[in-house]
């Protein structure tokens, strides 16, 4: 079943200590970054990390023994954000991913993404705004300044991965259209995890705001655990939700035994 065939009930809106996680061992907490833990910026490098977050990041990753992000972003702005090898990553959608200090999975090419990334320019450059941001094994098309440029841009992207055979997709985010690996997706890279020593047998939480979060939905539920969306409602395999990256920010502060406001 994929992310768009799922048929779940409309997600739960849950206001804050009632999301039913307490953290410990069983738990394997996968968290997305960008409109999850952090409030969506104008630009990518705008976005701001709040101290107290790593802080309650690690008190997580202490108590369950493990924590993983799960972004579209590439490995280097993840740990640009929140510390050099502090967590590990399941980078551009799933494509790289880093277990305990190893890089053991890389899809797609980065010299094909290099050169898609140099395809796109011309139409990118014709709007005011958008730009190009290259993230080695994937490539996104940003129009947050340029909305009315999406469908233009929308078609350079399909242009720019003709001829690749199966090797690339094209994901559509919150005002950015992304070219990644066909073959690795956050649901693929949430089973990668699954799959390790460090990370086996645990139940997976999984929080994301994007469609393109929807197969990690799909695949935390399908080995029992819990997904929460973070935004407002919408067709999900999510089964709880939260309205805000600052709301969830707060629920995880509060889920941290011990620590108070
Ligand atoms: O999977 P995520 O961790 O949610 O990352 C998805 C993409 O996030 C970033 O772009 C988005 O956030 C920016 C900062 O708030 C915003 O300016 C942009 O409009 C959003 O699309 C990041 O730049 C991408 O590389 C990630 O794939
Ligand atoms: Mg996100």
């Amino acid at each position: 079943m994929t992310a768009s065939e799922t048929r779940l009930p409309p997600p739960l809106f849950v206001p804050d200590d009632d999301l039913p996680v307490i953290w410990s061992p069983e738990w394997a907490p996968f968290l997305d970054i960008d409109g999850t833990l952090l409030d969506i910026a104008a630009r990518p490098d705008d976005v701001f990390v709040p101290d107290r977050l790593i802080e309650t990041l690690t008190a997580i990753a202490d108590t369950c023994g493990c924590l993983a992000l799960v972004t579209g972003r590439s490995l280097p702005q993840a740990d640009a954000l929140f510390g050099a090898g502090r967590f590990d990553v399941a980078a551009n959608h799933g494509a790289v991913m880093r277990i305990g200090g190893v890089v053991c999975d890389q899809a797609g090419d980065p010299g094909a993404a290099e050169a898609m990334a140099a395809a796109l320019r011309p139409a990118v450059d014709r709007h005011d705004g958008a730009f190009v941001e290259e993230k080695g094994h994937s490539v996104a098309v940003h129009y947050r300044a340029a909305p009315e440029a999406e469908p233009f841009l929308l078609q350079a992207a399909h242009e720019a991965i003709r001829g690749s055979g199966d090797a690339w997709r094209i994901l559509i985010g919150k005002a950015v259209i992304e070219i990644a690996p066909q073959s690795a997706t956050k649901g693929t890279a949430i089973a990668r995890f699954l799959a390790d020593p460090a990370y086996r047998r645990r139940r997976p939480f999984f929080a994301g705001d994007d469609t393109t979060d929807e197969d990690a939905f799909v695949a935390v539920a399908a080995a029992g655990g819990l997904g929460v969306l973070i935004g407002p409602e919408r067709k999900t395999a999510a089964r709880y939700r939260l309205p805000s990256p600052g709301a969830f920010r707060s629920w995880l502060d509060g889920s941290v035994a011990g620590r108070s406001g």
